[in-house]
């Protein structure tokens, strides 16, 4: 079941807002999750965790662990052919989404400030004018460049970095509390990753949303989240602090997973250091 802020409230009286003893609740609540096919075989399985304002949560596995279709459930947005088959998902806020593939997220035929225009003045409810201006400041934060304000560009048009600020500007525009991220790095050259990674790092800084980050790079994963789970043929094999998986991983897969990340190479300065101690 996947229920949101209002229908929970009125179920179990308090999440989303205060609890009895005056805490905060969480803002995102997934519950033993589990997804199938119609046939019922598990593609998730038992999947839980919870996030509260400000917090991050990486999703990390091998290709086809069921990172995506966690998300999408979170969304509430299953693709045809996979059912809730258990557990829920409760929200205290609407998520925004972050796709994988940039390009195919944005209308090839909208020039891109209109398409962010549009998604704040229909989000926010504001008038045209207002909203474009709106639109102008979200993209001077997520750091595109003036020509592309002042001229009106298509998708085509632009870098894959470039695309890829301009679906999250479209993700922030609807003012999310929760932003779930789906490999938003994968289809962007090494050193745009790292402009797109320290951006999401710091507008979760400064707008505070509760962010889901899933990716099959633990690095990225632990650089961006302070908890992690580690997901292998649709289940949890780890959960904990980012910090803590990575240094005393439990399980065998994982340690896998952390050994599959490259290691820099050693400068020579490093090396000539290790040659001289005794
Ligand atoms: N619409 C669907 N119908 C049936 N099976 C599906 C569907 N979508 C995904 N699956 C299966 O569910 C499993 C999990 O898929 P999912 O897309 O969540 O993996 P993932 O961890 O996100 O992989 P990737 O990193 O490659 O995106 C896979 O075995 C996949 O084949």
């Amino acid at each position: 079941m996947i229920v949101g802020k209002k229908e929970q409230n009125e179920k179990q009286g308090t999440f989303g807002g205060q609890s009895e003893h005056g805490e905060d609740e969480s803002l995102l609540v997934v519950d033993n999750l589990t997804l199938s096919t119609p046939s019922g075989q598990n593609l998730v399985e038992g999947i839980s965790f919870s996030l509260r304002r400000g917090e991050s949560i990486g999703l990390v596995g091998e290709s086809g662990s069921g990172k995506s279709l966690t998300l999408r459930a979170v969304l509430g947005l299953l693709p045809r052919g996979v059912r809730l088959a258990g557990g829920q998902v409760r929200h205290a806020a609407s998520p925004a989404m972050v796709f994988q593939d940039p390009r195919g997220a944005l209308d090839p035929l909208c020039p891109v400030v209109k398409q962010v225009t549009e998604v704040v003045r229909y989000r926010q409810r504001k008038s045209r004018r207002e909203a474009r201006d709106e639109a102008l400041k979200l993209l001077s934060l997520l750091g595109l460049p003036d020509s592309l304000q002042r001229e009106d560009r298509y998708p085509n048009q632009l870098s894959g970095g470039q695309c890829q600020r301009i679906v999250i500007a479209l993700a922030l525009a609807c003012r999310p509390d929760i932003l779930l991220c789906d490999e938003p790095t994968t289809a962007l050259d090494v050193t745009v990753q790292r402009q797109i990674v320290d951006l999401l790092i710091r507008l979760q800084r400064e707008l505070g949303f509760a962010l889901v980050f899933v990716t099959h790079n633990l690095a990225v994963a632990a650089e961006m989240c302070s908890r992690l789970i580690v997901m292998q043929q649709g289940r949890a094999v780890e959960a904990g602090p980012a910090l803590d998986i990575l240094t005393r991983p439990g399980d065998p897969y994982t340690q896998m997973l952390i050994e599959a990340v490259l290691p820099l190479p050693e400068s020579e300065w490093e090396a000539g250091q290790k040659e001289e101690k005794p």
